[in-house]
């Protein structure tokens, strides 16, 4: 099971989920979001991670071009683009700076299950409101129909996310406030209770 611990919040944090077996951190860039850094922040727990896992620049509100351009320059390994307002051409746009893009949507905005139907590398299937701790009927979805990887996310915690895997059989998992111990503060202790979790379906 791919897992990423996103919204991460300092390099030391960076380092606990990566020790703890995560297979990428993600740091966002939002003016909207509580979790949102500078780009000295962010490449600072970038930097922390080098290539020991993937690392992905989150945004849902960066133009898509100007997104790749900072994704590029931090030295991120993947883009995930958040949200619907990225249409088919915006990932073309980024698609020619950042080789590895992802597409994060919700099934309230009856996006495409189609990977890579924007020509991204993987599909993140998250609740409407990204990054708000909210669950979403999982049950609704035949994760096994979906051609290619894809990552659930959405109010996924150390105590849910081995049933939420077994119910909605995802290439990988993304959390943030399921391992946070209060709103944008990462908790070390959840980040490995989660990566133990959710890594150890794959041992049955
Ligand atoms: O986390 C944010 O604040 C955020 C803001 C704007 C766009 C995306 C954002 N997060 C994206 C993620 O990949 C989260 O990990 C995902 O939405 C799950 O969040 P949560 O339900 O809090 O675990």
């Amino acid at each position: 099971m791919y897992v990423k611990i996103c919204g991460l919040d300092t390099a030391d944090n960076a380092r606990v989920a990566v020790e703890a077996g995560a297979d990428a951190i993600g740091v966002v860039m939002s003016a909207s979001s509580s979790r949102g850094l500078d780009a000295a922040r962010a490449r600072r727990i970038v930097d922390a991670v080098g290539d020991a896992a993937d690392t992905v620049l989150v945004t849902n509100d960066l133009g898509a071009r100007e997104a790749a351009e900072v994704a590029s320059r931090l030295g991120v390994t993947v883009l995930q683009l958040h949200g619907p307002a990225y249409s088919e051409a915006s990932y073309r746009e980024a698609l020619h700076v950042m080789p590895r893009v992802w597409r994060a949507t919700s099934l309230a905005d009856a996006p495409s299950l189609q990977v890579g139907a924007h020509g991204e590398e993987a599909l993140l299937l998250d609740a409407a409101t990204p990054g708000s701790g909210e669950t979403w009927d999982v049950a609704a979805l035949d994760g096994s129909a979906i051609d290619g990887p894809w990552l659930l996310a959405g109010g996924l915690t150390p105590a849910n996310v081995a049933a939420a895997i077994e119910v909605a059989n995802p290439w990988g998992v993304d959390v943030s406030s399921g391992v946070e111990s209060s709103r944008a503060v990462k908790d070390p202790g959840l980040i490995r209770e989660f990566i133990g979790a959710a890594k150890h379906l794959q041992l049955r």
